[in-house]
């Protein structure tokens, strides 16, 4: 019996921003669910390669993508007719990019779905918040994907699980019907909050855990960093205005699983470099990625300095990242540089919520009492 050709129907239209391995993985993705996908590359070499060669050797080596998938470096003809656009680009250009964008969308009301884990440097804003303030468009219009997504792993069509989030249950749904075929599932929620900082926070522990194995120490010290650095994460996010349960989930959770177990994982290589002993410059230079956990580390301390909440953990990786810590001396501080014992507890839970609020008063008590030198514990 003679097989037929499988001749692509032609989906509706949606747009990729950002070819790197991400975009033109999320663009396969929603190729392989049926919509005809346009990416936007910035070099011209890769817009043509993807385009004709059905390839992106640089980020996705080995990978067929399929032929609805056609790729441009001109944004307007990328953008013009598409359902829904799908932005990913590192965290630190999302802006300069937003600024090309914003006219090719403003008399539109298409959804813009974030697929970045970062926070920008400058303002400590979250991606959502970024193109809320640059397009200044109505935030239902924004959604954002997280969750367990090794880009590599989802291209060669290994079954996967992520969660859309958006303030609009409607623009959850209509991406999420989007986003999903055979291997690719999506959830939703509505919390934009926890489902963004769940997947800016595990880049920051996974680069920890790249720092423990990089070192040489073994799964004890990573196991005890994950668990602890999950209550660091819901600690931050729930005083943030996330809902706890969300960093129990697929952006929280299971991102940290498997950013952290993963050697496919841009913030674990770059981690254990630095406990190899590379400074943060050499690391830099080395990274053929984006490892976004890098450049979040500062703003995340600062926003978490904000409402008061301790992450001993992401602040023991600035330290290593600063060169003020030696990457051997990570697992003494693993917890707290109390002396106190303390109970395995989150900030948040059985304090009655007041965590948070009642560490900022004990620190305010405690530089008191020391004269306003700060308390032992602030030191690093
Ligand atoms: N790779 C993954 O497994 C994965 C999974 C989930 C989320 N993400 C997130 O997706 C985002 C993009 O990461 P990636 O993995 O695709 O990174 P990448 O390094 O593979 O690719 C980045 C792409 O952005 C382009 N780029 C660089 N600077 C730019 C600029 N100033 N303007 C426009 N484009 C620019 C690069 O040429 C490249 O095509 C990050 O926030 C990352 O955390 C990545
Ligand atoms: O390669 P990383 O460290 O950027 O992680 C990729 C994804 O975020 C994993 O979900």
């Amino acid at each position: 019996m003679t097989r037929k050709a499988v001749v692509p129907t032609t989906g509706p239209k949606v747009a990729v921003v950002g070819a790197g391995s991400w975009g033109t993985t999320f663009g396969k993705i929603l190729a392989d669910g049926g919509a005809s996908v346009v990416m936007w590359a910035r070099r011209p070499e890769l817009a043509a390669e993807i385009t004709e060669s059905k390839r992106n050797s640089r980020y996705l080596s080995g990978i067929n993508l399929p032929r609805t998938m056609t790729a441009t470096t001109d944004l307007a003809e990328a953008l013009n007719g598409a359902e829904q656009i799908f932005l990913s680009v590192p965290s630190q250009s999302l802006r300069e990019n937003l600024a090309a964008i914003r006219p090719l969308v403003e008399h539109t009301d298409v959804p813009l779905v974030s697929l970045m884990k970062g926070v920008e440097k400058s303002t400590g804003l979250r991606m959502s918040q970024v193109i809320e303030q640059v397009l200044e468009c109505d935030p239902a219009r924004i959604a954002v994907a997280s969750g367990p997504n090794l880009a590599l792993e989802i291209a060669r069509e290994q079954p996967t699980a992520a969660v859309i989030s958006s303030l609009s249950p409607e623009t959850a749904e209509a991406v999420a019907r989007r986003a999903r075929n055979r291997y690719f599932r999506s959830f939703v929620n509505t919390d934009v909050i926890g489902t963004e900082f769940g997947g800016v926070l595990k880049n920051l522990i996974a680069v920890a855990i790249g720092i423990v194995d990089g070192v040489g120490y073994g799964e004890n010290t990573k196991a005890s960093i994950i668990t602890r650095g999950l209550v660091e994460m819901t600690d931050f996010a729930v005083a943030q205005g996330a809902q706890p349960e969300t960093l129990q989930g697929l952006a929280g959770l299971g991102d940290l699983i498997a950013t952290c177990q993963s050697p496919l994982s841009r913030n674990n290589t770059a981690g254990r470099l630095l406990g190899q002993g590379y400074g943060y410059k050499e690391v830099v230079a080395q990274m053929q990625q984006t490892a976004e956990g890098l450049a979040s580390v500062a703003p995340v301390l600062q926003l978490a300095k904000q409402v008061g909440v301790d992450m001993p953990i992401v602040q023991q990786v600035k330290m290593v990242l600063d060169g003020t810590m030696d990457p051997r001396d990570i697992a003494p501080h693993l917890t707290t540089d109390d002396d106190q014992p303390q109970g395995e507890r989150t900030q948040n839970d059985q304090t009655g919520g007041g965590g948070a609020l009642r560490r900022a008063l004990q620190r305010a008590f405690d530089q008191f009492r020391h004269g306003g030198r700060g308390a032992a514990g602030d030191r690093p």
